[in-house]
C-alpha cells in the first residue's frame, strides 16, 4: 500500500473527534478511497492516543473486504510510525484491533458461548427435506432447489409466526411438521445464518452494562468484551446492510461512537431486504449526536468511465458544485466499449481475443477482471478460457471445493464419527444429550444421501431412538436391526452405513487420525463401499471437479495441520472447527503468492456481486447470451461499470441509459500507444523505450492472432481444442 497525501475531505473524516454515544456517516462514492480513509481512521484515533488498538471494532459484509482491511493495516501503520516502534510491537498493536465479517463476529458469540455449532449447508437441508411427511407439499412438483426453498420459506414464516405469539398453539398441521424441524435444529445447534445473528444478539443482551459488572466476568470473554471494551464501531460498506443483520449492529454499536462508510448507489442485496429500513433505524440510533460527511473524489476510474457510470444512476445530478477539492483521474482518450453480439459464442470469442491484444499491449492477465451477472455464466466463460488454456481464478464468496456436496458429505461423515464417539464417552447426561443432538443432525443428513434409504426409514428410526432417549447412532449401531420398526425398509443399507462407519468410532479411532492423507484415504474408502450415488460419476468432467475440490481439501487439511495448537490435540475436531478460516488463508497466501512471482497471473473471474469493494486495471461486463434476456439492474450495472479503473467492455450489457454500441472496426488497443502510455502510467510500469516497446507489441498479437484464429470465426473455434496460447503470451 502507498503513502498517498489525503485530501481535505479525506482529512475532514479522518480527524473528526472521538465522541461517546454518536453517529458519523460518510458518503463515499466509488474510487473515493473509502477503505484508505477508514484505515487513516483507526490509525490516527490510535496514534492520537484517542483510543487504544483493543478499543476499535471493524465490522465488514464479507470475508474479502474483512481480508482487505486486514492486510492493509500494518503497512498504514508501518508507513506512518511516527513513534518508531520495533516491527514486533506495532504487528502486535496491530493484531489487538478487531476485525470482523458481522456473520464471524455473531459466530464467535455464539461458539464461545454454546460450542461447536453447524451452519445449515445444502446437504443440511436435503437431510431435514427427508424427514417430512410426503403429503407435506400437497402434490406440488418441485425440484430439490425449489423445495429447499419453500421449506426455508415455511421455517421463516413459523418462527416469526412464534415471535409475535410466544403461545401461538396453530393446529395446522403443516406448522407441527415445521415445529419438530425447529426443535431437531434447536437442539442439534444447527442454525441458519440469521438464527446465527437473533442467537448473538440475545446472548449481547444477557450482558449487564459495563459499569456494573466490572470484575465479575473474565478478561477473556469476547462476548463481553463486545459491550464493554470497543469504544468505535467502524462499519464498511453500510449500504450492504440488510433488515436482518439490524439487531447485532444496534446491540453492539449503543452506547459507542458508530462510524459508517457507504454509497447508497451501490447497494446491490434489494433482495435480502430494504437497506433504507436499516439505515433509518441507524440514523436513529444516536439521534442528537449524529453528522455526515462526504467524500466526492474518484481516484479510480476515467472520467470517461465515471460520466458513462453516473448516466445510469436517474437520480445523478451532474457536476458536485459543493466539492471544490474534487480528485479526478485525466481522461485516457478511451470511452467504455460497448458491443452486442446475437450469437453468444461470438461474445466469448470476443473476450479471448481482445485479452490477447491487451496482454501483448503490456498488461498482465491479473489486471483483468470479467464480470458477468450470473454464476451459471461464469461457468461457461471460464470453460471457454480453459479451451484457450487462459489462466484464470473464480472470486467467489465461498471457494469451490467448499461447495462441492461431495465434500460436504465427507465433512458431514467426518462430524458423525467425531460426535457420536464423543457422545458414547461423554460424562454426564446433559454432555451426552449435547452430542446426541448434535450427531443426530448429521447421521440424519448423511443417512438421506445414500440411495435407497427413504424418507419414513429415516422418520421411523429417528422416532424409535427418541423413544429410546439415545442416540440416532447409537441405535442403528447396538440395536438389532431384527427390532427396529418394521416399516423400516433397506435395513441393509443402513446396517452397512453403520458397519462401515463403527471401525472408525469404536475405540476413538478417528481421534487417533491425525496424519490427513491416512484420515482421507479411511474416509473415502468408507464413501466407495456406501452406495452414494453423486460419487459414481456420470462423465470425465465430473470426475476431475471432484478430484480438484478433494485435492483443495487434503491442502486445507495439511494446512490446518501445520498449525494445530497443542490445546486442540484432536486433529479431526481442530479441521472440523477451523476449516473454512483455513480455506481463506489458503486462498489469501495463494494470491500474495501470485503477485509476487513475476508472472502474467491469471485472469479474475466474478459476479457483480462478488466484485464490489475490487477495483480492476481493465473489466469486461459480459451480458451473456442476449444480455441474458432480462434488462441489467441500475445499481447492479453501476457497481460492475465502476470496479474499472482504465479500460471497461460492455457486451450484450442491456440498458436503456447506456449509449450506443461502439463501431466494431475502431479497436481502442492496438495501435493506441497515447492509451497504453496513460495505462502503464497509471499502473506505475514506466519502461525505458515505451515506442519500441509498443511496435513489437503488436509484431506479437499479429502472429498470436493469425495462429489462433483470433477475430475471425475458423473451424477451430467449433471444435474448441485445448489451445495453449498463454504460452504464446509468456
Ligand atoms: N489520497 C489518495 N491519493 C491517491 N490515491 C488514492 C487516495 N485515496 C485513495 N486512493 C486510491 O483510490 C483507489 C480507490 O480507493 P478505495 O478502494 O478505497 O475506494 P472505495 O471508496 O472503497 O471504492 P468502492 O466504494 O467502489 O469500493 C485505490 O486504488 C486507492 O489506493
Amino acid at each position: 500500500m502507498e503513502n498517498y497525501k489525503l485530501t481535505p475531505s479525506q482529512w475532514k473524516v479522518i480527524d473528526f473527534p472521538y465522541n461517546a454515544s454518536s453517529t458519523l456517516k460518510i458518503i463515499a462514492g466509488p474510487g473515493s478511497g473509502k477503505t484508505l480513509t477508514l484505515l487513516h481512521k483507526i490509525h490516527y484515533l490510535i496514534q492520537s492516543g484517542q483510543l487504544r488498538p483493543n478499543e476499535v471494532l471493524v465490522l465488514s459484509l464479507t470475508n474479502k473486504a474483512v481480508d482487505n482491511i486486514i492486510d492493509n493495516l500494518l503497512s498504514i501503520f508501518e508507513l506512518n510510525n511516527v513513534e518508531e516502534h520495533p516491527p514486533a510491537i506495532l504487528k502486535e498493536l496491530v493484531e489487538q484491533i478487531g476485525v470482523y465479517t458481522i456473520h464471524g463476529l455473531a459466530n464467535r458469540v455464539v461458539v464461545e458461548n454454546e460450542g461447536l455449532i453447524t451452519i445449515i449447508e445444502e446437504n443440511g437441508w436435503r437431510g431435514l427435506l427427508k424427514l417430512l411427511p410426503t403429503d407435506f407439499w400437497q402434490n406440488r412438483r418441485l425440484n430439490s432447489n425449489g423445495l429447499t426453498r419453500e421449506l426455508q420459506a415455511a421455517l421463516n414464516e413459523f418462527k416469526s409466526k412464534n415471535a409475535i405469539s410466544k403461545n401461538n398453539k396453530s393446529t395446522k398441521k403443516q406448522d407441527e411438521v415445521i415445529e419438530k424441524l425447529v426443535t431437531i435444529m434447536n437442539n442439534g445447534k444447527v442454525l441458519t445464518n440469521d438464527d446465527l445473528i437473533l442467537r448473538a444478539t440475545e446472548y449481547l443482551s444477557r450482558i449487564a452494562t459495563p459499569s456494573t459488572i466490572e470484575n465479575e466476568i473474565s478478561e477473556e470473554s469476547f462476548t463481553q468484551a463486545l459491550k464493554s471494551k470497543y469504544k468505535v464501531i467502524l462499519i464498511d460498506e453500510y449500504q450492504d446492510l440488510y433488515p436482518s443483520l439490524l439487531p447485532i449492529i444496534q446491540k453492539v454499536s449503543s452506547e459507542k461512537q458508530l462510524i459508517m462508510f457507504g454509497d447508497t448507489n451501490q447497494s446491490i442485496y434489494g433482495f435480502l431486504g430494504d437497506n433504507s429500513e436499516v439505515i433509518t433505524a441507524l440514523d436513529k440510533l444516536h439521534l442528537t449526536n449524529s453528522q455526515t460527511l462526504h467524500l466526492y473524489d474518484n481516484f479510480r476510474c476515467t472520467p470517461e468511465i465515471i460520466n458513462s457510470a453516473n448516466r445510469i444512476l436517474s437520480n445523478h445530478h451532474q457536476g458536485h458544485s459543493t466539492a471544490e477539492d474534487l480528485v479526478l483521474k485525466k481522461p485516457s482518450g478511451v470511452a467504455p466499449q460497448i458491443h452486442e453480439f446475437v450469437d453468444p459464442l461470438d461474445e466469448l470469442e470476443f473476450l479471448v481475443d481482445n485479452i490477447t491484444q491487451s496482454v501483448c499491449s503490456s498488461a498482465k492477465f491479473s489486471d483483468i477482471a470479467i464480470l458477468s451477472r450470473t454464476n451459471k455464466h461464469i461457468q461457461t466463460i471460464s470453460e471457454h478460457l480453459t479451451s484457450y488454456g487462459i489462466p484464470f481464478e473464480k472470486l467467489t464468496v465461498q471457494p469451490d471445493w467448499l461447495s462441492d456436496t461431495r465434500i460436504q458429505f465427507i465433512i458431514d461423515l467426518l462430524k458423525v464419527a467425531l460426535l457420536s464417539f464423543k457422545g458414547e464417552h461423554a460424562e454426564d447426561r446433559m454432555e451426552k444429550l449435547e452430542y446426541k443432538w448434535q450427531s443426530d443432525f448429521n447421521v440424519i443428513v448423511t443417512l438421506s444421501a445414500i440411495k435407497g434409504i427413504g424418507n419414513k426409514s429415516i422418520q421411523m428410526l429417528y422416532s424409535a431412538c427418541n423413544a429410546r432417549k439415545c442416540s440416532l447412532w447409537e441405535y442403528i449401531s447396538c440395536v438389532s436391526k431384527e427390532e427396529w420398526p418394521s416399516t423400516v425398509s433397506n435395513k441393509k443399507k443402513v446396517e452397512n452405513y453403520t458397519s462401515l462407519l463403527k471401525p472408525l468410532i469404536k475405540d476413538g479411532k478417528i481421534c487417533d487420525l491425525d496424519e490427513p492423507s491416512i484420515l482421507l484415504k479411511e474416509i473415502v474408502s468408507i464413501i466407495n463401499d456406501l452406495d452414494y450415488d453423486p460419487l459414481k460419476f456420470q462423465t470425465t468432467k465430473d470426475m476431475e471437479i471432484f478430484k480438484k475440490n478433494l485435492g483443495e481439501m487434503f491442502k486445507i487439511m495439511k494446512l490446518s495441520k501445520s498449525n494445530q495448537p497443542q490445546d486442540h490435540p484432536i486433529f479431526v475436531e481442530w479441521f472440523l472447527e477451523t476449516y473454512f478460516d483455513q480455506s481463506l488463508i489458503f486462498h489469501r497466501a495463494k494470491l500474495e503468492s501470485e503477485l509476487d512471482d513475476g508472472s502474467l497471473g491469471s485472469v479474475k473471474l466474478s459476479t457483480i456481486h462478488s466484485s464490489k469493494g475490487l477495483e480492476f486495471p481493465i473489466v469486461y461486463l459480459a451480458g451473456g447470451p442476449m444480455g441474458l434476456s432480462y434488462p441489467i439492474e441500475d445499481k447492479s450495472l453501476y457497481v460492475g461499470m465502476t470496479r474499472a479503473r482504465n479500460l471497461l467492455y460492455l457486451l450484450n450489457t442491456k440498458h436503456g441509459r447506456l449509449g450506443e454500441p461502439t463501431n466494431k472496426s475502431m479497436s481502442p488497443l492496438l495501435n493506441n500507444e497515447p492509451f497504453w502510455n496513460y495505462y502503464n502510467l497509471d499502473m506505475k510500469r514506466i519502461h525505458a523505450n515505451p515506442s519500441r516497446l509498443f511496435n513489437s507489441n503488436i509484431i506479437r498479437y499479429n502472429k498470436i492472432g493469425g495462429k489462433f484464429g483470433l477475430g475471425k470465426r475458423t473451424f477451430m473455434t467449433y471444435l474448441r481444442p485445448t489451445f495453449k496460447l498463454c504460452k504464446y503470451l509468456l
